[in-house]
């Protein structure tokens, strides 16, 4: 049996419950046995935390490298020794939040697609979508602010990038999972997602221990 863990990328617009479901699905995993590392992007070391501190001030090009430089080290510290040591990695915003934000932006996707060309694509990509009406409620009771939410006629703009996105990364073989967040509750969310990894890690196993 491998020992190899999977790199689990939660993306999807503001409000969506991508922090809130990151939290739950590693107790939920964690409680079925599985080792889970959860994690997000920007990341807590240095270049994601002048990135987090930044992103309102910094546009376009340079946002796009310092989000990208974080995910390389993000990568090389966190990401792949705990995704080759068994861990289910979650992180909390990946590649696919890069494919949407910075062509927010306005920059070219084949600029962000060089850019990213040696980052790991992740093993499964959780794609959340919501009604963008009620997006922008959360949004709003929860009182923050970002110059990439800008209401509801961004949040809608938002919504389609992310079903392009997922589009590209099933055309280079990421199995995604499209989950709509508006009315589905959390445990729901986590119970769909805990049988598509457990079946990936099946499927990973002998034919012999699959018995
Ligand atoms: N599945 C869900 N159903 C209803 N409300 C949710 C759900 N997931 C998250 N929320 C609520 O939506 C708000 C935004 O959630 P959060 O996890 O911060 O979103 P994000 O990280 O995507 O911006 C929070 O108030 C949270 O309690
Ligand atoms: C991961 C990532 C984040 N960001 C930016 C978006 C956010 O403004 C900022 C911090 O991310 P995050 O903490 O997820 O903020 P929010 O919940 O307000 O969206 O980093 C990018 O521009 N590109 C990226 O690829």
């Amino acid at each position: 049996m491998t020992d190899l863990g999977l790199l689990i990328s939660i993306d999807g617009p503001a409000g969506a419950g991508k922090s809130t479901l990151v939290a739950a699905l590693a107790r939920y995993l964690a409680d079925r046995g599985h080792r889970v590392h959860a994690t997000a992007e920007p990341s807590h070391g240095p270049i994601g935390t002048l990135a987090r501190a930044n992103a309102d001030t910094l546009h376009g090009y340079a946002l796009a490298c310092l989000v990208a430089a974080d995910r390389y080290h993000h990568l090389d510290t966190e990401l792949r020794p705990r995704r080759n040591d068994g861990h289910l990695v979650l992180c909390d915003r990946y590649l696919p939040s890069t494919l949407v934000l910075q062509r927010m932006d306005g920059l070219p996707l084949d600029f962000l697609e060089a850019l990213n060309a040696h980052v790991d694509l992740p093993d499964l990509a959780v794609v959340l979508t919501l009604d963008p009406f009620e997006a922008a409620d959360r949004v709003r009771a929860r009182g923050a602010h970002s110059r990439f939410h800008q209401g509801v006629d961004s949040t809608i703009k938002e919504i389609n990038l992310y079903d392009h996105v997922g589009a590209w990364l099933s055309t280079r073989r990421v199995p995604v999972l499209h989950l709509d967040t508006t009315s589905t509750p959390i445990r729901r969310l986590c119970d769909v997602i805990t049988t598509q990894v457990e079946a990936m890690l099946a499927a990973r196993r002998p034919a012999i221990e699959r018995g």
